[in-house]
């Protein structure tokens, strides 16, 4: 039996349109569903073993991407949303009903990803937006309960999707990561 990683890609990866303008992130709930704005497409969409990322039920891992922070506006039943964690770099909004997380907003303007808020690509209503290109804190999962010894075969089945496993970030945001750093010492 392979394993489950994500609902959205356990089929396998889907590609994205390419040409996706933007749609609405809906949360879990059937009465007063929490929604979100997104305008244009995300950016390095990506599978996250970490445990503060919000995953579906009986996943092991969550898809999380990015936006631009003023690309992102909540439209309906805002007043549902909580911070998950006010002291994390990442303050979680989800709905207090369902727990899903709708937008993860970075609020340190030093941070190397400040500007940019995360999402979850599986809660739009619409189809087309990119596909997860590499997946992140892999062995992160260990954390929530895998057993060491699955993990070769976690590894094995991202690699056969063509997710590239990684144990943060990948290659070009670790740089992107040290760059920011390098550049803010030597200012
Ligand atoms: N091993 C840790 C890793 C947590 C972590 O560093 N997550 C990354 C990827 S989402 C991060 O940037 N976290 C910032 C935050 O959660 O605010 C865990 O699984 O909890
Ligand atoms: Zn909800
Ligand atoms: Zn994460």
């Amino acid at each position: 039996m392979t394993v489950a990683l994500h609902p959205s890609i356990d089929n396998g990866v889907k590609q994205g349109s390419g040409s996706f303008a933007g749609g609405t992130l809906v949360c879990k709930c059937n009465d007063h569903p929490v929604k979100v704005a997104v305008k244009g497409d995300v950016a390095h969409n990506h599978a996250c073993g970490c445990t503060k990322c919000w995953k579906p039920q009986g996943a092991n891992f969550s898809v999380v991407a990015v936006v631009p922070r003023q690309n992102v506006t909540v439209t309906e039943n805002g007043d549902k949303l909580q911070i998950v964690d006010p002291s994390a770099v990442i303050q979680r909004y989800a709905c207090k009903a369902c727990g899903t997380h709708m937008y993860g907003r970075i609020e340190n303007k030093g941070h190397p990803f400040y500007g940019l808020d995360f999402i979850h690509p599986e809660l739009f209503q619409e189809q087309g937006s990119q596909a997860p290109q590499f997946a992140a804190f892999v062995s992160s999962v260990i954390e929530s309960g895998v057993k060491p010894e699955q993990m070769a075969g976690i590894r094995a089945r991202l690699k056969e999707i063509g997710l590239e496993p990684y144990d943060c970030l990948s290659p070009a945001l670790m740089d992107a990561i040290a760059t920011h750093v390098a550049k803010a010492k030597a200012a």
